[in-house]
């Protein structure tokens, strides 16, 4: 950024920290593989339904610069973390990729904002969900997850037939396991406050903690038992929902669909992946990733920004967005990557 703009970024940006509750949505991007395409379908869905808040991308050392690049041309902020692997284990993952997700971790660290909500590269958002940043701090809110899959085949519930999404189905049979297990959350969407303090008791808790086959999914179940809060499922649309529970789906009032299988690389031919309604799904990220009317258009001005990225319009952001655009533009100024040389 050229220093004149970075000085009067710098300076709105000491001015929008004064003013605004620093909140941006967050993903995470690992490898020099497709799901850039999410992120970048992520943003542009952000940016379709009026979001008021950046996309920041914590990416790993292995996304190339072009994939950052490519995030940046889409307004992302891009942020480099350290991977994080859990300790010597023999577990066997229900994926084995899912080993790499614990590096999902590094958001807490993310302190230059006070709440976010992380959202997984394989989601896309329908409908403005920045109503979910004034949700009262000090808890973690989530989507209950559904058991029913054969991913789950490893658990207690999954052998007797119990999911959280109707208990009354095959009531949990206490006498002969025990208490029911407590309310469990899908960490492809969660709303958080990142901290220096919780960052660090999630890593040494990391260290003594054996890994499970959900990875860091299971691990912050577990950290965050006593102050988690389930939100409505219309945030987080775990697609396996739709035959599992159709019951508790209300499609049209959905507002982010987890799509659990790279949306981008649907073919029709998994299991339960011919529906008409996953067909549309798919459809409509498609249309959101090729709508070339959603790229980013970086403002000559922050002023400029009000006008041209009018995801301010939601009532009292209006007049905060050229801040934004500053906080956002100097933001990303502090953790991109210098262009190289060449
Ligand atoms: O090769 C990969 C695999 C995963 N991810 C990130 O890790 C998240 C969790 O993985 P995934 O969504 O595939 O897990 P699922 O929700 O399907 O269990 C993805 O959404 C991405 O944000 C990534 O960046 N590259
Ligand atoms: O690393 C563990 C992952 O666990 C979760 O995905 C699972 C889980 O939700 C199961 O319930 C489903 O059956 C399964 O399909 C789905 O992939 C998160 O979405 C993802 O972000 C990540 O944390
Ligand atoms: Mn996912």
């Amino acid at each position: 950024m050229a220093p004149e703009i970075e000085g009067r970024a710098t300076t709105s940006v000491a001015k929008a920290v004064m003013h605004l509750p620093r909140r941006a949505y967050v993903t995470f991007l690992a490898g020099a593989g497709d799901y850039v395409k999410g992120a970048v379908g992520l943003a542009k869905g952000l940016r379709k339904v009026g979001s008021a808040y950046p996309l920041v991308v914590a990416v790993l050392p292995d996304v190339p610069e072009d994939h950052r690049r490519l995030l940046e041309s889409q307004g992302c902020i891009v942020r480099e973390i350290e991977p994080i692997y859990p300790p010597e284990n023999q577990t066997k993952f229900a994926m084995a990729y899912y080993v790499i997700n614990y590096s999902k971790l590094r958001i807490w660290e993310f302190v230059e904002y006070s709440k976010m909500v992380y959202l997984d590269a394989d989601i896309q958002v329908y409908e403005n969900i920045d109503e979910l940043f004034d949700l009262p701090d000090g808890y973690f809110y989530a989507v209950m997850d559904c058991f029913c899959e054969r991913t789950w085949s490893h658990t207690a519930q999954y052998r007797v037939g119990y999911c959280q999404q109707c208990p009354e189905r095959a009531p949990w049979p206490a006498d002969e396991l025990g208490p029911p297990p407590s309310l469990y959350f899908n960490a492809g969407m969660f709303v958080f406050e990142p901290g220096i303090a919780t960052a660090d008791a999630l890593l040494a808790t990391l260290k003594v903690t054996e890994p499970a086959p959900f990875a860091e999914q299971d691990f912050l179940n577990m950290f965050f038992r006593d102050i988690y809060k389930p939100i409505p499922l219309v945030y987080n649309l775990v697609l396996a929902m739709l035959w599992r529970h159709p019951e508790n789906v209300e499609l049209d009032k959905v507002k982010v669909v987890h799509y659990c299988a790279a949306p981008w690389r649907y073919t029709g031919k998994e299991e339960n992946m011919d529906r008409a309604d996953i067909k549309e799904l798919v459809r409509r990220w498609w249309d959101i990733y090729n709508d070339e009317s959603l790229d980013y258009k970086r403002p000559a001005t922050a002023a400029a920004a009000a006008v041209v990225d009018g995801g301010a319009a939601a009532a009292g952001e209006a007049e905060r967005r050229p801040f934004l655009v500053a906080l956002s533009e100097a933001a990303a100024v502090k953790y991109i990557k210098a262009p190289s040389a060449a």
